[in-house]
């Protein structure tokens, strides 16, 4: 569960990239947060994962607070930023076992889940290649598997789906939806309107740092009275200045 209170951020006293964000997630949901570019999906993201903090507000991660309790806080979690150029020095494997040091994983049971994530995600023989040879989207597919390797709770991923090939992609929104039905969380930022569609139980619309609409995807065209897309739906509330 997550439980973003009021939170806001400006950057360098000007506008507000965020303004006064609630939003409550439930276990056992797929939670979509959408909106164009510069909308403030990321800086919402950093204030969720404690990276930035707010001028305002804070945010509860199955009840810890992320600014007074963050070391608790970030037990709760595993997160994907955007981009996956990190720890390009290390191998595959060795940055999945400091992940699973980090989070103090058992031995045995590492091995159990590196050997299970590696056959989903076609990453077996390139575990022993270092990070720096892999393509975009292996390099995604490696930051997926050290956060998903502690079995976080609740998963936060900014733009996951973003140079996966379609095997790959289909095994994560598989994987998204088997935790939300174990009763778990994920929330994740995308531009793929389709997809948060077809797999989200609920979304959210941010624009220039205010939350546009929250709901599901029904609720969302009786909102509007409209039988359209997510696509048309989203494009009507963002393209209006
Ligand atoms: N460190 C920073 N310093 C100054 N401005 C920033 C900083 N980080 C974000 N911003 C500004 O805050 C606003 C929101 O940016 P943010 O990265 O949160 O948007 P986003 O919704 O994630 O966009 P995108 O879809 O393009 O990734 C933008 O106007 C951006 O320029």
């Amino acid at each position: 569960m997550i439980d973003i209170q009021g939170v806001t951020k400006s950057f360098n006293g000007q506008t507000k990239a965020v303004d006064n964000l609630h939003l409550r997630i439930p276990s056992g949901e797929i939670f979509g947060f959408l909106g164009p570019n510069g909308a403030g999906k990321t800086t919402t993201i950093k204030m969720m994962t404690g990276i930035t903090r707010p001028d305002q507000g804070t945010v509860l991660i199955n009840g810890k607070d992320i600014l007074l309790d963050t070391l608790e806080a970030k037990r709760q979690f595993g997160f994907v930023p955007d981009s996956p150029d990190l720890f390009l020095r290390l191998k595959g494997l060795e940055y999945i076992n400091f992940m699973a040091d980090m989070y103090e994983v058992p031995q045995e049971l590492r091995q159990e889940r590196i050997n299970k994530l590696a056959a989903r995600f076609d990453m077996t023989d390139a575990l022993t290649d270092s990070i720096q040879s892999y393509s975009h989207g292996m390099r995604q597919k490696i930051v997926i598997m050290g956060v998903l390797v502690h079995d976080p709770e609740v998963w936060i991923l900014d733009e996951p789906l973003t140079g996966l090939d379609p095997k790959s992609s289909f095994t994560l929104k598989e994987m998204m939806r088997e935790h939300a039905d174990a009763g778990r969380t994920v929330f994740f930022s995308t531009h793929v309107l389709e997809v948060a569609e077809k797999l989200c139980d609920r979304v959210a619309i941010i624009n220039k740092g205010v939350l546009q609409f929250c709901g599901t995807f029904r609720e969302m065209q009786e909102h509007f009275q409209s039988n359209e897309s997510l696509e048309r739906l989203f494009l009507e509330m963002t393209d209006h200045e």
